[in-house]
């Protein structure tokens, strides 16, 4: 099963390990095509490797076309995550996504009205771990 992880990355990487954690338990399920939300200086990483902006947007949207699921982590507000949520909702593809509720952030009616999306609110990461689980089984 490929997995597309969402989350944010010029919209903040507050919750960097947070993600880290969440690509580390999806991988017990299928491949994430977007394992690099996760790491340390993905921009700076990008950089080094002379990717364009444009690429970035390129090679996401083809991922995301490959992807028989998609995860997101919310909680941080990115433009990059809603962009690929919106084009997401388009295809009809399984969307989850994940929110903290006791964050300083409220989460978008764009998100939580969409009623094709499944939203999970949660605290931390071992009490997210079996619901995640279940969506994934649900589309394996
Ligand atoms: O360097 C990048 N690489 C990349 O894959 N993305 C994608 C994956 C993330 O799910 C999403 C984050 O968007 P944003 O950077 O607007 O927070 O966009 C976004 C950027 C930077 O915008």
């Amino acid at each position: 099963m490929n997995i597309f992880f969402s989350g944010s990355i010029r919209g903040g990487r507050d919750d960097r390990d947070l993600y880290a954690d969440l690509i580390e338990h999806l991988e017990r399920h299928g491949t994430v095509l977007t394992e690099h939300v996760g790491t340390e200086n993905v921009e700076q990483t990008e950089a080094a490797a002379g990717i364009t902006d444009g690429e970035i947007h390129d090679q996401d949207v083809e991922w995301l076309r490959g992807a028989d699921i998609v995860v997101a982590e919310v909680t941080t507000p990115s433009l990059g995550v809603g962009y690929e949520l919106g084009r997401a909702a388009e295809t009809g593809k399984p969307v989850c996504c994940l929110y903290r509720p006791d964050s300083a952030h409220e989460l978008s009616a764009m998100i939580r009205g969409n009623d094709a999306f499944e939203v999970i609110e949660y605290r931390d990461l071992e009490g997210v771990e079996s619901r995640l689980e279940e969506f994934v089984r649900e589309y394996r």
